[in-house]
């Protein structure tokens, strides 16, 4: 992306403290925008600001779950160029082993939120013939075994985004969904052991991680305007690693 790309164009980054997160804010701040960040710590998305060193940042701690909270503050936003629905995860588990309040948990976060985040960007999108990047996993609709709730969720997260293009063209607001294959974040990090993520990574096709750097320019790309002939996709930017079972990674039979 050129220089001042997204110059006088305003951002909400969902998730903006950490990983992915702040890496796509500091991206879209180099290219000139105005980003609002948002997550539930102040901590970390004040050392995101910290990073930013621009008054262009402005962050505010929300739980995007709090569904009041969430539209109230998005509806105050105004018009929008972009919203980067990156607020997401979930616990590794067999399907047998999550219970009915950790399944809706991680559906409430990874489509229940996120749907509603979108919906209630709809007036400021239309006003700026913005656009909507939600992170995303690959392959959710061939299956995912050991995260079959977050499986699910994605998968509706790319159904609903397919089904709003169709609409929303109208009003000129593409709408993407981006997943990437392992991103070595803190996050992901927490989530699985060490020896796992590196079985992961050397058993993706393309025989290695997938980069902050590339996730982040994806996704500057995708908000920019330049992918618009394209819209309610799902792009696995993954290193082919979505073609790979994780039941197989992790030696064991699905559940
Ligand atoms: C078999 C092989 C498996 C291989 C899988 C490979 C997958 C590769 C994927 C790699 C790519 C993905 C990367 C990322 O997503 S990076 C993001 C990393 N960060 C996270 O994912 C953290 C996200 N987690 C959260 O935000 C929260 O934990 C969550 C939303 C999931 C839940 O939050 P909440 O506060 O609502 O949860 P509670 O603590 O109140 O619990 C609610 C119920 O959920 C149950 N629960 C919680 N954790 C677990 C667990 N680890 N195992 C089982 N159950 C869990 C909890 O017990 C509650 O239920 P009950 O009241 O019934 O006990
Ligand atoms: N890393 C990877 O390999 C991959 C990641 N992804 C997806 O990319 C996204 C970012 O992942 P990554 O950066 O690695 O992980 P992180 O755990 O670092 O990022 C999750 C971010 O979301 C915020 N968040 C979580 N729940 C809420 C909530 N209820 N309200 C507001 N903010 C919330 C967290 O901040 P706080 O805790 O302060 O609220 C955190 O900043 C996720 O959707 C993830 O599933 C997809 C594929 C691969």
């Amino acid at each position: 992306m050129a220089d001042g790309t997204f110059a006088g164009r305003t951002a909400l980054v969902t998730g903006a403290g950490t990983g992915i997160g702040r890496a796509v804010s500091l991206r879209l701040l180099a290219l000139g925008a105005t980003v609002v960040g948002v997550g539930r710590r102040a901590e970390p998305l004040a050392e995101t600001a910290a990073l930013a060193g621009t008054d262009r940042f402005r962050h505010t701690s929300l739980n995007i779950r709090d569904r009041e909270a969430a539209d109230a503050f998005v509806a105050g936003l105004g018009g929008l160029d972009l919203l980067v629905n990156n607020a997401g995860g979930q616990f590794v588990a067999p399907a047998t082993e999550i219970s009915r309040r950790g399944f809706d948990a991680v559906v409430d976060l990874n489509l229940t939120a996120q749907a509603a985040l979108v919906r209630a960007a709809y007036p400021g999108l239309a006003a700026r013939r913005g656009r909507v990047v939600t992170l995303s996993l690959s392959a959710p609709e061939r299956g995912i075994a050991g995260i079959t709730h977050s499986a699910a969720a994605r998968a509706g997260m790319a159904a609903l985004t397919a089904s709003l293009a169709r609409r929303w063209r109208a009003d000129g607001i593409s709408l993407f969904c981006l997943a990437p294959g392992t991103v070595l974040t803190d996050g992901v990090g927490d989530e699985l052991p060490a020896e796992v993520l590196a079985r992961i990574v050397a058993t993706t096709p393309l025989g290695r991680d997938t980069t902050l750097a590339e996730v982040a320019e994806w996704v500057a790309a995708l908000g920019s305007g330049v992918a618009d002939a394209v819209s309610g996709t799902l792009f696995e930017v993954d290193g082919g690693s979505g073609l790979v079972s994780a039941a197989s990674l992790m030696g064991q039979e699905d559940r």
